[in-house]
């Protein structure tokens, strides 16, 4: 059964929404599912824009076949080849041979890799500065690259102002019967999947995520976008300032709010108390805008996209076999794959014969860009005693005085 939504007169939404994926790219837990945006105009012309993850393509092309009305489907766009995307090709090119696809010529090489059986003849390869009418509307594509495959393109709709966006402004969360962003309380509904995509899917492409923008800006006019059509999560038709805006700070690794992150690794709650400690003495100096994390069991995915998020963390980690712990290391390791830079960092060690962890953390914070790493620190032996407190007073006071500033 077709559940297809009217996103203008004449362009609708043709995607599916999946439950049952557990982890996004084997790698990202997906607790509130995810969507697979379609979407097809119908013109003169009839354009299909991409097509849907295989585990949904019994209801993408249930949508695809109500909204075409028997009408034949003449073009598919192909604005980005990730298999979550392009899987359902071959099924468009089955029911629908005539279709001609419209794509970048990275994304020809890329459909022949992943074996989509796409023939030369039907091709035309579209680059930056391109447009095709399609009757009343008139698309114009728009590079994209490493936002975040290197074949990605936008279409941008001249005449209707709708922005085909590809992965970007996209989030993870299922649509459930609703569409636009409108439609939800955004932010206390959507904001977290949605920072906790870009921050993870996109977040090490940020110059590259700020190319686009400027030339969204310069190219199309950001006036001029009245729709954003991602490829995964809600429609935007009205507050697209409000989108961007968190853009611009997540693509220039700019923090939303001033608060601390504090990060702790423990394995018998030593560190874990200290941590607990730290957060009192910040909220007894006025600091609440706090967060406490357990790195072990705490996916690294929601801990990167709190980061986005905070200017200030503390690192809490005990020694372990004179390394890092290795939660915390890899949580580093995170950080500095997804180009993680300009926060504030506080250090807590504990070791219980030759503590290391602090000196090793500050070296891979290091190696990070325009990263902030306070003097004041604290050593614990094993556990937090009566003679730590005065250090802990003055990191205390140390990190409040940098929230505050
Ligand atoms: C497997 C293991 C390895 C450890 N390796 C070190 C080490 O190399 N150097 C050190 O000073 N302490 C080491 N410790 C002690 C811890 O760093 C820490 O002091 C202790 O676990 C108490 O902190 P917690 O209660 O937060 O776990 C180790 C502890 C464990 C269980």
């Amino acid at each position: 059964m077709y559940n297809y939504r009217k996103v203008t007169d004449d362009l609708y939404w043709v995607g599916a929404n999946d439950h049952r994926l557990a982890l996004f790219e084997n790698i990202h837990p997906l607790y509130h599912g995810v969507s697979y945006n379609a979407y097809v105009l119908l013109d003169e012309k009839t354009v299909l824009f991409d097509t849907a993850d295989w585990s949904v393509g019994r209801q993408f092309i249930d949508n695809v076949k109500a909204v075409l009305g028997g009408r034949p489907l003449d073009y598919l766009v192909i604005n980005h080849v990730e298999p979550d995307h392009a899987a359902s090709i071959e099924e468009i090119l089955l029911r629908w041979p005539q279709v001609r696809i419209v794509t970048s010529p990275k994304a020809v090489i890329l459909l022949h890799q992943f074996g989509f059986p796409i023939d030369a003849g039907q091709v035309e390869e579209v680059q930056e500065g391109d447009s095709k009418c399609f009757g009343r509307h008139t698309i114009a594509f728009v590079s994209a690259p490493m936002v975040h495959w290197p074949e990605a393109m936008v279409s941008f709709d001249t005449t209707s102002g709708v922005l085909f966006s590809a992965d970007a402004f996209g989030s993870f969360r299922a649509l459930d019967g609703k569409l636009f962003a409108d439609e939800f309380h955004f932010d206390s509904e959507w904001l977290d999947d949605a920072r906790r995509y870009y921050t993870n899917i996109v977040g090490k492409y940020g110059p590259q995520v700020q190319a686009l923008l400027n030339k969204a800006s310069s190219l199309v006019g950001l006036d001029n976008i009245k729709f954003i059509c991602p490829l995964h999560g809600p429609v935007w038709r009205r507050d697209l300032g409000y989108l961007i805006d968190k853009y611009v700070h997540w693509a220039t690794y700019e923090p939303e709010e001033r608060g601390v992150m504090i990060v702790y690794a423990s394995m018998y709650g030593n560190t874990e108390t200290a941590a607990e400690v730290l957060s009192t003495k910040l909220a007894e100096r006025g600091v609440t805008n706090t967060r406490l994390y357990d790195v072990s069991s705490t996916h690294v995915s929601y801990l990167i996209s709190d980061l986005f998020k905070y200017s200030h963390l503390v690192l809490a980690s005990v020694t372990y076999n004179l390394g890092i712990f290795p939660p915390m290391h890899s949580f580093l390791m995170d950080m500095k794959a997804l180009n993680l830079q300009k926060r504030t960092v506080a250090l807590v060690e504990n070791g219980s014969w030759a503590p290391r962890s602090g000196a090793l953390m500050r070296e891979e914070l290091e190696k990070l860009k325009h990263m902030d790493i306070l003097d004041d620190s604290l050593t614990m032996a094993s556990s937090l005693q009566e003679q730590n407190l005065g250090e802990m007073d003055a990191l205390a006071d140390a990190i409040a005085a940098s929230v505050n500033q």
